[in-house]
């Protein structure tokens, strides 16, 4: 064993002098300059997760920020379809170059790395953890103010793995106004408590829909609760986003980024200003 440094948060020894735990964060790709790091997680799949981590990222690169997402969603990667995207990521000597979309966001995911993008990644949980960290380690996000994680859903090991190895510094959670929204958002809280990452705010989605006729919203999915839970865990409602079969399809056609409607601007002003 080499000499004790008494710093114990980069050492892995296990010794009796040790005082405080050793740290999991990964050091960035030498070549990368990130400033802030914002998860975007859901207690469960299919809230939006990706369409609001997407228009988040297109706010803020609005509002005048250089942008990354990191897609973390590894079996079930949608970003760079939302962005329309079907390159394949380049490689220089320093590492990986992620894929730049028409307005300039930095992209990486695992799709970006596959043969055929519609191949299935059949992976046990620790590679694909581990992707996720090289996707960190070895990807070089250059001059990025603000690379926006979209994590898949759950309290599985990738967020696990995202918030012990990066500087996460701050989490948005996604939600739908369903019944079950109370118990998943309190995962969610509970998770983040437990990794003492501080929780930005709520986002609802597919909140209400607008009649484009009369103008009059319904509230397709049940009655909206999502102040009374925020209130419970005392955290703020950062937007409320419609039901708009237009985002839908910009989704699929793969032209998210020229979506109309300030719905996020606030959320990402926030973020931004971190
Ligand atoms: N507000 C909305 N209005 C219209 N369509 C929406 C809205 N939000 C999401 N969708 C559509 O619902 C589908 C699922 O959304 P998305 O992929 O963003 O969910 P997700 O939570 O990331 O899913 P997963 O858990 O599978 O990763 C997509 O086709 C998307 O375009």
């Amino acid at each position: 064993m080499s000499e004790c440094t008494h710093d114990c948060s980069s050492c892995g020894s296990d010794c009796g002098s040790r005082t405080e735990p050793q740290s999991l964060l990964e050091k960035p790709n030498a070549m990368s300059s990130i400033g802030k790091v914002i998860g975007v997680v859901s207690g469960k799949g299919g809230v939006g997760k990706t369409l609001v981590s997407s228009m988040l990222a297109v706010s803020m690169q609005r509002l005048g920020k250089k942008v990354g997402i990191m897609d973390a969603d590894i079996t079930g990667p949608s970003i760079p379809k939302a962005f329309g995207i079907h390159q394949k990521a380049d490689a220089c000597e320093f590492g990986i170059i992620p894929a730049r979309t028409k307005m300039g966001l930095d992209i990486m995911s695992i799709n970006l790395l596959l043969e055929n993008e519609s191949d299935p990644v059949v992976w046990r949980g620790p590679v694909i953890a581990g992707v996720v960290k090289q996707f960190w380690t070895d990807v070089i996000w250059k001059d990025i103010d603000c690379l926006v994680v979209d994590m898949p859903p759950g309290t599985g090991d990738v967020p696990l793995t995202v918030f012990q190895s990066l500087p996460v510094d701050g989490i948005v959670i996604v939600t739908s106004p369903q019944e079950l929204v109370s118990m998943i958002v309190e995962k969610a809280v509970k998770m983040a408590k437990l990794m003492n990452i501080p929780i930005l705010g709520i986002i609802e989605n597919m909140s209400y829909f607008e009649c484009p006729d009369c103008g009059k919203r319904h509230s397709i999915y049940g009655e909206s609760h999502i102040e009374e839970i925020a209130a419970q865990y005392d955290i703020p409602v950062l937007a409320k986003l419609p039901i708009d079969p237009q985002l839908a399809k910009l989704c699929d056609q793969g032209t998210i980024e020229l979506f109309e409607g300030e719905w996020l601007t606030e959320a990402a002003e926030k973020v931004a200003s971190l």
